[in-house]
């Protein structure tokens, strides 16, 4: 109780770690260090998409990923971001808890 109590006054609740091949796409757009909150993966991932110029330039909400190490995570050629459930899915598969 005190523990939890501490790492909840410390913000260390909520944290996920990364798998590797995860943690080498979010450094790739930036991250730095092996925890994070779930948000921060989100905008490192959607940084990931930008600098790396995934997205189409005309419909900007399609991602083409195949070729790239984000489409081996997510294993699909393309998706849409107004359906996330495959990063979902692949985020489930690649991030543990940080808790202990
Ligand atoms: C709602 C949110 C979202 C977040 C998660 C999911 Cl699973 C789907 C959707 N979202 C809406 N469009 C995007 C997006 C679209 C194209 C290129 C980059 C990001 C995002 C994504 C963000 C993000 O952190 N988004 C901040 C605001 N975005 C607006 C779009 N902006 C760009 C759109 C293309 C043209 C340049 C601006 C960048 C900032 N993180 C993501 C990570 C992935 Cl694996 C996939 C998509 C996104």
């Amino acid at each position: 109780a005190a523990e939890s109590a501490c790492r909840i006054a410390l913000g260390q609740v909520n944290q996920v770690r990364p798998k590797l091949p995860l943690l080498k796409v979010l450094q790739a757009a930036g991250a730095q260090g092996d925890t994070f909150t779930l948000k921060e993966v989100m905008h490192y991932l959607g940084q990931y998409i930008m600098v790396r110029q995934l997205y189409d330039k005309r419909q900007q909400h399609m991602v083409y990923c195949g070729g790239d190490q984000l489409g081996e995570l997510l294993g699909l050629e393309s998706f849409s971001v107004k359906d996330p459930s495959p990063v979902y899915d692949m985020l489930k598969r690649n991030l543990t808890s940080a808790a202990m």
